[in-house]
């Protein structure tokens, strides 16, 4: 079993060390610093990494910056509009930051 899911699209980003953070609702905020989760695909769950929570806070939608979009490997205005597609109308939102610690 899995203990969370990205969408198929970012896992080439994540296994390389380019997506160090994701941004999710409050049904998605309960993991803790330290935790190992091991990572699925959205689409059909299958497992492709482990990652350590380094720290999970709240962030507001406007408060979001380049930094952000950069630990995404994104744009801002990018980040914005993903975020507007798989959470419509959110705003308050947590952000996961993460390091990925093993492929098996
Ligand atoms: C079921 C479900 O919510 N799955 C999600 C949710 C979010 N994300 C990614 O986190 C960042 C900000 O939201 C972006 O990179 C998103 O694509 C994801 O990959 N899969």
């Amino acid at each position: 079993m899995n203990d969370i899911t990205f969408f198929q699209r970012f896992e080439a980003d994540i296994v390389a060390g380019r997506k160090t953070i994701t941004l999710r609702d409050e049904a998605e905020s309960h993991f803790l610093p330290g935790q190992r989760l091991r990572v699925g695909r959205y689409e059909d769950d299958v497992y492709f990494c482990t990652i350590e929570v380094i720290s999970v806070a709240p962030v507001l939608l406007s408060e979001l910056t380049d930094e952000h979009a950069r630990q995404e490997n994104m744009t801002l205005p990018q980040l914005k509009e993903v975020i507007g597609e798989i959470y419509p109308g959110l705003n308050e939102l947590y952000v996961i930051s993460f390091e990925r610690v093993a492929t098996n």
